[in-house]
């Protein structure tokens, strides 16, 4: 672990560099500890992010990505229940009740400061399916690009108790690392990760910086403090280890710490915890696809594509594709191959082996003639790409 005296190429400079942001918000922290969605709260975040997504005066536009809990504890709220049910279709019950207060409320404040929204529900499944992973990670890039802030929350209604999130900081780092994000905010009902529960252990000092992944700070880390968050420091401890395999820093902060992103966006030292990734992006974007060796078919390239993807680091194209073998689907592994032969890179899928046979030599805009639909323009993303 490391005191809070930082050099300028210092952690806390790869969050002032971050572009791409995925913002956490605990239950606690948006029902004000289950009294019903704070309002006042949920519209100063609204400001701030405002500032962030169209940039501050000499600062860069950032993409934002919002993870709200508060679905479950705001529909409690609205149907009279006093305390959370045990069963799993009363909490089922309970979310897709206030699911529809909370993104309403989303909605009225981003729009306040000129910020469109969307609703984005996920669940496991969508996670561990490639296809579905790729289609949510095409919608979520869709809105960025067009300055949306999705809202995500899980999906309550579809799951059951062995493949729930439960905890939203879980869903959190699997968004960044869907997203390949810079940084995951977990913005909370303390002031960042202590040595010990605060709650419990008045005690306990708050840990400013240390490595994401560290073994240590398992141990630290207790359940939660109050009836209405789930997980506690704990899972959001194992979020920022899987943010991390993408290369996302994690910070643990309060999140009614005034101004507390446009701060954390300035280059602000200190507030909160930072759990910083070890490796950077594209270390471990190619150190995910080498675990994923396992490659299910190939396409041949012409030496101009291999050109592109080896020196310029551009995506593939249909355009450059001369030969497709063997059977894939989308999401599925594929070794890109020059002419001679030679394995270039290794990437994810966006067409089937099928699709990809008819989309050979063929420019982007004739997709949508060729399939039907474009499920994307290129035939392997860059981002999903890594060279050999
Ligand atoms: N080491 C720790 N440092 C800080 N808080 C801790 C620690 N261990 C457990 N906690 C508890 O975790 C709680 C936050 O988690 P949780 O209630 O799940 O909130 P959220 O709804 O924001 O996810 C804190 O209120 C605190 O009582
Ligand atoms: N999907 C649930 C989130 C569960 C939850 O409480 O998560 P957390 O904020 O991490 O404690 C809801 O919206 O109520």
């Amino acid at each position: 672990m490391a005191s809070s005296a930082e050099t300028s190429s210092s952690p806390w400079d790869s969050v002032r560099r971050a572009r791409r942001i995925v913002v956490k918000v605990g239950s606690s922290l948006v029902t004000n500890q289950g009294q019903g969605l704070d309002a006042e709260a949920i519209s100063e975040w609204a400001r701030q992010l405002s500032h962030i997504v169209h940039g501050a005066p000499g600062q860069e536009r950032r993409e934002v990505i919002m993870v709200s809990s508060g679905a479950i504890a705001e529909g409690m709220k609205r149907m009279g229940m006093s305390k959370r049910p045990r069963e799993l279709h009363e909490l089922q019950a309970a979310a897709a009740v206030g699911q529809m207060g909370l993104v309403q409320m989303y909605e009225t404040m981003l729009r306040q400061y000129q910020l469109g929204s969307a609703q984005v529900l996920l669940t496991h499944a969508d996670m561990a399916d490639r296809e579905r992973y790729l289609n949510a990670r095409v919608t979520l890039l869709t809105l960025l690009k067009r300055g949306i802030v999705p809202v995500i929350n899980e999906n309550d209604t579809v799951v059951n108790d062995e493949i729930r999130f439960g905890d939203n900081d879980t869903l959190g780092a699997l968004v960044a690392n869907l997203v390949v994000a810079d940084l995951l905010i977990i913005l909370t009902d303390q002031n960042g990760f202590y040595t010990a529960d605060p709650r419990k252990h008045p005690e306990a000092t708050k840990v400013q910086l240390a490595q994401a992944g560290d073994p240590a700070l398992e141990a630290m880390a207790g359940g939660a403090g109050s009836a209405i968050g789930t997980g506690g420091m704990l899972t959001k401890i194992l979020a920022a280890k899987r943010a991390a395999r993408s290369g996302a820093s994690t910070i643990i902060a309060w999140g009614r710490e005034p101004d507390i992103l446009p701060r954390l966006m300035a280059g602000e030292h200190g507030i909160g915890s930072l759990l910083y990734a070890p490796m950077h992006k594209l270390q471990a974007r190619k150190q995910w696809i080498a675990d994923h060796l396992q490659w299910h078919g190939s396409v041949v390239i012409d030496a101009g594509a291999a050109r592109k993807l080896r020196h310029e680091g551009k995506s593939l194209l249909p355009v450059g594709m001369v030969q497709v073998k063997g059977r894939f689907t989308r999401g599925e592994v594929i070794a890109i191959e020059d002419e001679q032969g030679q394995h270039v890179a290794r990437g994810l899928a966006n067409y089937s082996d099928q699709e990809a046979r008819k989309l050979c030599r063929q420019p982007s805009e004739a997709i949508e003639a060729l399939l039907g639909y474009v499920a994307e323009p290129e035939m392997v993303h860059r981002d999903n790409l890594v060279l050999l």
